[in-house]
């Protein structure tokens, strides 16, 4: 039996998922974690590309690079062959690469592709003259660019820019004034451009429908409103219309302080002509953990499809560096036992919390990943990342297939021919770097700036690539976070196989291990003691909270101190567990 066959076969035990699957109008589907929401959507892809003809396509669309890779991962198992107009990838690369990059010149809009994108120090600037310019200094103006920025996102009405104060919407015109003076722009004008494309241009709508007559959206209540916007136009507006499958989950909705807006899936679903799917087994976590998750959110029905399951709390009354050692106890017994490394996952609330952890566990020799990076996940950074993987390990790079990186170095070079230049020239620098796997990362990246990838600076194509290696620049540079990073530690980041995965909790959706390890249950780091004013952000922590402790099939284990640290000697005032714990049932 083939693997799509095998998969298929699995939703037809499950009644509601295989409603699900035969559904052939527009789909949503609504589930809790663990429920093969993603199995779901990545056999639907597989089967659908069976049968559309070419030059037919699909549009399968994420929220993150991590979950996007996460698809093509699972569709490519499948036994998915390479063809035409397949786009697995983030709602901003549909954005930008498949509306404005091809249909911005035709319609009249060729400026939107002339600017470069804002790096973020050009932002950081911009905002600090916009704010200058309404608010006098005195003045505190924390909240201000924040504000702006998820009224941006959430593509604001005028009575919600009302709403938030006159001076608000002033900020955001200054600052948009200011980035068209220097020709340039940034992802949220990007995105509003790609709508008005869409919505002011039929003949766009029309080429996108036929080229992808099949639209699938994973975590879609975690997408910002402009993306619902290109889906109801695509979907559900008109005669011509694109076939709808959607996912979600509002329990595990993340991202509301960006600007998202989850009720926007509960809109989708009670559309009249959508078939409204909500499954209620969660295949990955036991009973147990099941049982203590949904007392977070109050959420009752789900059935566990396996018995047993831990979930335990320890207090590490000194700290965070007692947290790491506990927690590479609880690895050492874990893998003692028999479990995985790779099948362990700790999940930190911040970026210090994992470097100390990254630096306990490699003291006591066990093998680690730490995934938790203070730079996004993008094209270049996983090129980058694998190109590293060649040059560290030989022909073998460590599973990474020679001609896909060719690909992704012609991506990211803007060429359109199947160059043989640019393989001689790929293997010219994994030779040139194979001496000193001990080099720099920022030196490495640096050679393969000259070597042509700054073309990414040029092309709004490759935007949101130009913004992740200014990232990765300024983490690598000295002073950076990971200035000591070798060309060898870039060649361990994701590569998870006989290693612990470090990651953060907001970067651990849709992922699933034996065994999680949870650091910082503190009040105040989680929830944040920003938050804590506010029951709708101290809500969205507990549901990124939930998310963490869906991770694990097996065991829990969740750590805390009772204060929170924010660096080195940089510790909050004792403020107890997270108040999560004791909802949870885990601490009197
Ligand atoms: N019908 C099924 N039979 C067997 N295993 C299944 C079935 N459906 C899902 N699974 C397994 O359950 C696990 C969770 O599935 P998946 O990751 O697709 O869930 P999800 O709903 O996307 O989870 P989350 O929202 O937490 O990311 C996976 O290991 C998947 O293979």
């Amino acid at each position: 039996m083939s693997t799509l066959a095998a998969s298929i076969d699995d939703l037809r035990q499950n009644d509601r998922q295989w409603a699900a699957f035969t559904t052939t109008g527009h789909v949503v589907v609504m589930a809790p974690p663990g429920s093969g929401k993603t199995k779901l959507l990545a056999t639907r892809i597989a089967y659908d590309l069976e049968s559309l003809p070419e030059p037919q396509g699909i549009a399968g669309i994420t929220l993150t690079n991590a979950a996007a890779g996460e698809l093509r991962r699972r569709v490519a198992h499948l036994g998915v062959r390479p063809r035409a107009n397949v786009f697995l990838g983030t709602v901003h690369s549909f954005a930008i690469q498949r509306i404005l990059a091809p249909f911005a010149e035709v319609c009249g809009r060729g400026e939107v592709l002339g600017r470069q994108l804002a790096t973020r120090k050009q932002r950081d600037r911009i905002f600090r003259e916009a704010i200058g310019l309404v608010y006098a200094d005195w003045e505190d103006t924390r909240g201000i660019r924040p504000t702006v920025e998820r009224h941006r996102k959430m593509l604001a009405t005028e009575d919600e820019w009302a709403l938030a104060g006159p001076r608000i919407a002033e900020v955001s015109s200054h600052y948009e004034r200011i980035l068209a003076s220097e020709s340039l722009t940034d992802f949220d004008s990007l995105i509003v451009a790609a709508v008005d494309l869409v919505k002011e241009n039929e003949f766009v709508k029309d080429l996108l429908i036929a080229k992808y007559p099949r639209i699938y959206v994973d975590e879609y209540q975690d997408l910002a409103p402009a993306l619902d916007r290109i889906v109801r136009i695509l979907c559900l507006e008109g005669r011509a219309r694109s076939l709808l499958f959607a996912v979600g989950d509002h329990n595990q909705a993340i991202y509301g302080w960006t600007g998202t807006r989850p009720e926007l899936l509960h809109e989708l679903s009670s559309h009249l002509a959508v078939t409204r799917v909500e499954l209620n087994k969660n295949y990955r976590c036991a009973r147990n953990i099941i049982s203590h998750a949904s007392l977070l959110l109050n959420v009752g029905g789900v059935q566990g499809v396996s018995d047993g399951g831990t979930v335990k709390a320890f207090w590490c009354r000194t700290g965070v560096h007692e947290q790491a050692e506990r927690s590479a106890d609880i690895a050492e017994r874990e893998i003692a036992a028999g479990t995985l490394a790779h099948e362990i996952g700790v999940l930190c609330p911040i970026g210090y919390y994992s470097t100390v952890v990254a630096e306990v566990f490699r003291r006591r020799g066990i093998p680690v990943c730490d995934n938790a990076s203070p730079y996004g996940s993008s094209k270049v950074s996983i090129f980058i990342e694998k190109l590293a993987a060649w040059v560290a390990h030989g022909d073998s790079g460590q599973g990474v297939d020679f001609s896909d990186l060719a690909a992704d170095w012609r991506f990211l070079l803007r060429r359109e021919s199947d160059d043989i230049d640019i393989h001689v020239g790929l293997m010219k620098l994994v030779k040139e770097s194979s001496a000193g796997e001990g080099e720099y990362a920022v030196d490495f990246i640096k050679r393969l700036l000259a070597a042509g990838l700054s073309a990414i600076y040029k092309d709004p194509a490759t935007s949101e690539d130009a913004s992740t290696l200014d990232e990765m620049l300024e983490a690598f540079e000295g002073g950076g976070e990971l200035s000591e990073w070798t060309i060898s530690d870039l060649a361990h980041r994701g590569k998870r196989d006989g290693r612990v995965s470090l990651f953060t909790v907001a970067s651990c959706k849709g992922l699933e291990f034996d065994v999680s390890i949870i650091l910082g249950a503190e009040e105040g780091m989680m929830p944040h003691f920003l938050s804590l004013r506010d029951q709708e952000k101290v809500a969205e922590d507990r549901r990124k909270f939930y998310v963490a402790v869906t991770r694990s099939r097996c065991k829990t284990y969740v750590l805390f101190s009772g204060f929170a640290e924010w660096g080195p000697g940089r510790s909050g005032r004792p403020s107890g567990p997270s108040r999560f714990l004791k909802e949870m049932n885990l601490i009197e």
